[in-house]
């Protein structure tokens, strides 16, 4: 039927052209006043003067209203093109009083701040919309729990501020909109989903900010998507407290930032924090590093050709990076630490000529105990206060009694000896000795501080590190982790990395912990809530370090241990992380549904993952939406497979898609790949992880940078059983492969493919 013919037509068509209408009218208005402020601040800038400190407050005041109203106002034009996307009436059982809310990006006020025009997704209303079925419903907000009924679910469809189709729901789950929504293309770009968060995303996005969160999400659960929508929830709910600039999402690559860079301006939030690990160590390190590709330790460890040499270098190789990322290696940099500790304050008395003014001990005590919670840079601060203050509070009882022993000395003199000209003397030289004695302490007392504290050298961050991981203190210490194989090898490894001037992704954890116990944090840094996503990745050193060192921040963490790819380093066990980082004090919560693809290829994606029998590893649901089965194509060699693959993707547009990814396991296969395709006239871009830029279309990328994209269409180049093992690394980059397609896959096996494929 069409939406003219329905009942409410007139009624929905009626209030679409009064909220655009006044969107407009609100537009010009905001307008006025962003051009009045301009020319405030503008004004205020030029003939600014440091003594006029009404001037200074009325500046800071107008540039923060500028960035807000300049937000606002682009948040208003995008409003235009389609200002709401679901409405729901509501009866309030106290008071009787039955409220049609539209929802939408925004929230629109009519002029007399009566009427709520359109109401932001996050305000506590809306979440009747993602939780209430018709009849009996809730609501908290700021005044408590609010009862009463909902009347109407409607969802409406409207593009360039035109209403295309509305129709009526009960249950946010699984609905036209929904479908309609996951049927579409894969973009370039990762999208806000405000109009379809289903209930177990939204107790995500909503969940208490200060309680730490950790989320297992299937493949296609939405974690990312999730994890940007609870920031600009977050935001909205603590506007008062908190700025944009307090919350931080850390992603694996610059690409994967490219990746999801539109949805939080889409969802009108600006100047979030978004940034890798690495680059937040360097900003809390406060240096710049260069870091060896991570990737090179995983190719090294997947590539199928290897020696027996190889193989046990991959297994010491494996071991290294498990130990330098545990928790065991936190206790190993704390032993060391107490070390430097120990060396770093001079073992000697402060003193001035013979007068001891603080001792060894006191000065040791007020390092190790009264000031133990600063770093030691800080404690050294405190402990030249003390010193100031007690050369301030003993100079002048120094000189006093240099000046009594001195008149004493005379008295005796004058007693014991008769006047004489070796008397005179010996009072002269008394007055000279007491003399030299206070122009010295006077002189000294002016650099005292300065000389003592200047005896303690504290080494750069990385200089300590280096100490450590290249004497004989590592094997000391590192005795009672490992054996001395491992010892051995980690030095050798850690000396080769640090003559290429090059540190790796397991140096970063440590080499803060140390920059923060020597240093303290950049102060700077104000970030106040961190959104981890692909936390799998992330070791329980790195997860242990941040939430150590950014004290009063609290923590959603986002992964899923099935694409735990670089799991001899990451993390296996969530309860592991809730009890060793959070001491428990943290909720975990499951996204099992998975929204990115079909049933098919999801079914074929779980029958993998299975076979490595691990109950940690919970199987995805996909979302009813079937399409093509998933076809795994056995040819005799690589070359046949690129002349078929070509055939696949010449006919991409023409099978209705936008984008596709040929996935190999490793570089060197995409490598051989691409000039095999070139050769047939396909030119085909390889992604290697440095690029700044993912534009879409057609791409060829090894297996563990897929991680967190999606393409319509998949084909994995070669899952022959020469490629890839049943080992639980294999497995799971199998997995992540499989998972990435929207709508179709297929699976090519140069000979005999992989034995677990064969019944998918
Ligand atoms: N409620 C939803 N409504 C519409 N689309 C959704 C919804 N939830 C997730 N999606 C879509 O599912 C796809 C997967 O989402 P996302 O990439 O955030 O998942 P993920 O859990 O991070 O996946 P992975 O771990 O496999 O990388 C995206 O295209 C996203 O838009």
């Amino acid at each position: 039927m069409s939406i003219s013919n329905h009942p409410d037509y007139s009624e929905e068509l009626q209030r679409l052209n009064f909220t655009l209408d006044y969107l407009k009218k609100y537009h010009s208005y905001i307008l006025k006043e962003k051009e009045r402020i301009d020319r405030e601040v503008d004004y205020n800038t030029k003939h600014f003067s440091s003594d006029n400190s009404q001037q200074y407050i009325d500046l800071m005041i107008n540039t923060t209203f500028q960035s807000s109203i300049s937000q606002r106002l682009v948040n208003i034009e995008k409003a235009h093109s389609k200002p709401y996307f679901a409405r729901v009436d509501f009866t309030e059982d106290k008071t009787g009083k039955y409220e049609k809310i539209y929802i939408g990006k925004l929230s629109l006020m009519s002029e007399d701040q009566k009427e709520l025009i359109i109401v932001d997704w996050r305000a506590p209303i809306a979440n009747l919309y993602y939780e209430g079925r018709l009849g009996e419903a809730n609501y908290i907000c700021p005044e408590g729990k609010i009862d009463g009924q909902i009347n109407l679910k409607r969802q409406h469809t409207i593009e360039e501020g035109i209403l295309k189709e509305f129709f009526d729901i009960d249950i946010t789950t699984n609905d036209e909109f929904l479908q309609a929504y996951l049927g579409a293309n894969a973009d370039s770009r990762l999208k806000d989903i405000v109009s379809t968060i289903q209930v177990e995303q939204n107790r995500i996005i909503r969940a208490d900010m200060w309680k730490p969160l950790i989320v297992q999400g299937a493949a296609g659960g939405g974690k990312t998507t999730i994890a940007l929508h609870r920031i600009a929830y977050l935001i909205y709910t603590y506007e008062k407290s908190f700025k944009p600039e307090n919350f931080m999402i850390i992603a694996p690559n610059r690409l994967f930032l490219n990746y999801i860079s539109e949805v939080l301006p889409e969802l009108g939030v600006d100047r979030v924090k978004q940034i890798t690990f690495e680059d937040f160590a360097s900003e809390l390190l406060e240096m710049r590093f260069n870091l060896k590709d991570p990737n090179e330790k995983l190719s090294a460890i997947i590539n199928s050709r290897q020696t027996d040499e190889d193989i046990k270098r991959k297994h010491l190789m494996m071991k290294a990076s498990r130990f330098k990322s545990s928790l065991d290696f936190k206790k190993l940099i704390d032993d060391y630490m107490r070390i430097v500790e120990d060396e770093l304050i001079p073992q000697e008395d402060f003193k001035i000529e013979d007068f001891v003014l603080l001792t060894y001990d006191e000065i040791r005590r007020l390092f190790l105990k009264e000031y133990k919670d600063l770093p030691m840079m800080k404690r050294v601060n405190e402990i030249k206060k003390h010193l100031n203050n007690r050369l301030k509070l003993k100079k002048d009882s120094i000189l006093s009694k240099l000046q009594q022993d001195c008149d004493r000395r005379i008295m005796s003199l004058k007693l014991e000896m008769p006047d004489s000209e070796e008397r005179h003397r010996l009072i002269v030289e008394a007055i000279d000795t007491k003399n030299k004695h206070i122009t010295n302490i006077n002189s000294y007392s002016k650099k005292a501080v300065k000389e003592y504290i200047s005896k303690i050298s504290p080494l750069k961050p990385l200089e300590y590190y280096k100490r450590l991981m290249t004497t004989e203190l590592f094997d000391k210490l590192a005795e009672k982790y490992i054996d001395k194989e491992l010892i051995a090898f980690i030095k050798s490894n850690q000396l080769e990395l640090f003559n290429s001037k090059l540190l790796e992704i397991e140096d970063l954890a440590p080499l803060t912990a140390i920059k923060y116990l020597v240093y303290g944090l950049n102060e700077k840094i104000q970030v106040k809530h961190i959104v981890i996503d692909e936390a799998q990745d992330f070791s329980l050193y790195q997860l242990y370090l941040l939430k150590q060192i950014i004290k009063d921040s609290s923590f959603t963490i986002l992964g899923d241990l099935s694409q735990g790819i670089h799991s001899y380093r990451g993390t296996k066990d969530w309860n592991e992380v809730g009890e060793l980082v959070f001491g428990n004090n943290c909720r975990l919560l499951f996204l099992e549904q998975s929204y990115r693809t079909t049933v098919e290829i999801m079914e074929a994606a779980n029958k993998v993952i299975k076979s490595l029998e691990d109950p940690n590893l919970i199987p995805a649901k996909p979302v009813i939406r079937h399409g093509e089965k998933v076809e795994l194509i056995i040819k005799n060699d690589m070359n046949e497979i690129a002349r078929d693959i070509k055939e696949k993707l010449d006919k991409l547009e023409e099978m209705g898609y936008k984008s596709a990814a040929v996935i190999c396991k490793t570089m060197d296969e995409c490598i051989e790949l691409r000039t095999m395709l070139k050769g047939l006239g396909k030119d085909i871009p390889i992604i290697s992880g440095n690029e700044k830029e993912y534009k879409g279309g057609i791409i060829i990328v090894p297996s563990y940078l897929s991680k967190g994209l999606e393409f319509d269409l998949v084909i994995i180049a070669n899952a022959s059983k020469k490629t890839y093992t049943n080992s639980e690394l294999d497995v799971k980059l199998l997995y992540v492969a499989m998972t990435r397609p929207l709508h179709r896959l297929y699976i090519y096996s140069a000979g005999e493919p992989l034995e677990l494929l064969k019944n998918i």
